[in-house]
């Protein structure tokens, strides 16, 4: 048997969402095309009101599309009605941003419910009730209510009332942005080890790319209703193509230039450059700078920098200012080298 091409979860096939406003309409999505690959994390990121809640609704049908076709495990949602609808949505779990939980169930009620709407409740569903709340670490706090449980705890009540269903397909529409980075962290990991174990295709819709970095191996980077670059996450981080991208990434660690120098820094001139060195892969730990300095006798000083993982691999990125004349000779080794170069400007 060939080999067969990664699977699609779901498909946006140049799809449109319009509102009707006053004096004309306003365009949530602009036909917009997307494969989210079976069994991965894909991460869709985009400023507020770029169109992502949009797209995650068409996805289990809380919105319908003006045009084109979203297809979910080879199902064609955007013509769903009635009983096709309620069986796509069982296989659509979905976590959201202040949890929507109810205040007057308990943890194990709030698992229930999505198995009592789909009449399924009894012995067995109590025991897939038990496992999931297991699943998501809060045995011991089974039979408490939503206002007795900290804002990780309700995410995880929240997400074990999606997969209540067992479904296999999970919508995550900003989960961890009321949550602190600490809680923040742990939720993602859960999400990872669901992903993992369950093989779960995960559709998440954020606005920090530390979200994007630390779990998805897909990204789409949105902007006014569009898709404006998407790739594996490795790639985007490594070779980010669109300036929306690129302003995403400025906010990741690493990136930022120090406030001093961002100050004085004009986009041409004489005076020192200021270059920023992309380590991916293999190139991620070469000793770059001191062969700058050895080999070529050029001083590159530090202004910022970082090394982390993404997806399992090493990436850095290194700011450094040097001579303005060396710049030339300075970029054609690093090229040589496999590592990437950006000249941010010169300090003025
Ligand atoms: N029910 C609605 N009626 C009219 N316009 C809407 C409706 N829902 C969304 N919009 C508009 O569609 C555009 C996209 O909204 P959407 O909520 O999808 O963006 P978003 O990227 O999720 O933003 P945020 O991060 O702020 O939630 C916005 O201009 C918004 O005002």
């Amino acid at each position: 048997m060939n080999s067969a091409p990664s699977q699609a979860a779901i498909t946006f096939r140049e799809v449109s969402k319009t509102w009707p406003q006053r004096g004309g309409a306003v365009a949530a999505l602009d036909r917009v095309s997307l494969d989210v690959q079976a069994g991965g994390i894909t991460g869709v990121i985009g400023r507020s009101g770029a169109g992502k809640s949009t797209l995650l609704r068409l996805v289990n049908g809380l919105e319908r599309a003006s045009a084109g076709r979203v297809e979910v495990l080879g199902r064609d949602v955007t013509a769903a009605s009635g009983r096709e609808l309620r069986a796509l949505r069982r296989d659509v779990g979905m976590i959201f941003q202040h949890f929507n939980l109810l205040a007057n169930r308990t943890v194990r009620g709030n698992v229930a419910l999505p198995l009592e709407i789909a009449g399924v409740a009894g012995p067995e569903t109590d025991r897939r009730v038990g496992r999931l709340i297991d699943l998501v670490g809060l045995g011991a706090l089974a039979d408490r209510y939503p206002a007795q449980l900290s804002g990780g705890q309700k995410q995880r009540v929240g997400i074990a009332r999606a997969l209540a269903t067992e479904p296999k397909v999970l919508l995550s529409d900003e989960a961890t942005s009321a949550l602190d980075p600490e809680t923040t962290q742990a939720v993602l990991a859960l999400l990872r080890d669901i992903n993992r174990e369950l093989g779960l295709t995960i559709l998440l819709i954020t606005h920090e790319m530390a979200v994007v970095r630390d779990i998805c191996h897909h990204v789409a980077v949105m902007e006014a209703g569009r898709i404006v670059e998407t790739g594996e996450t490795y790639d985007i981080f490594a070779n980010p193509q669109d300036p929306v991208t690129r302003s995403f990434l400025s906010g990741v660690t690493g990136t930022v230039l120090p406030g001093f120098i961002a100050r004085r820094i004009t986009p041409d001139g004489t005076g020192p450059a200021i270059l920023r060195i992309t380590f991916a892969g293999d190139s991620a730990t070469h000793p770059v700078l001191s062969r700058l300095g050895a080999e070529l006798g050029i001083d590159a000083s530090i202004l910022g920098g970082a090394i982390e993982e993404i997806d399992g691999r090493p990436f850095g990125n290194l700011t450094v200012q040097m001579p303005a004349e060396a710049l030339p000779r300075a970029q054609a080794y690093l090229h040589a080298h496999d590592l990437r170069t950006e000249v941010l400007g010169h300090v003025g």
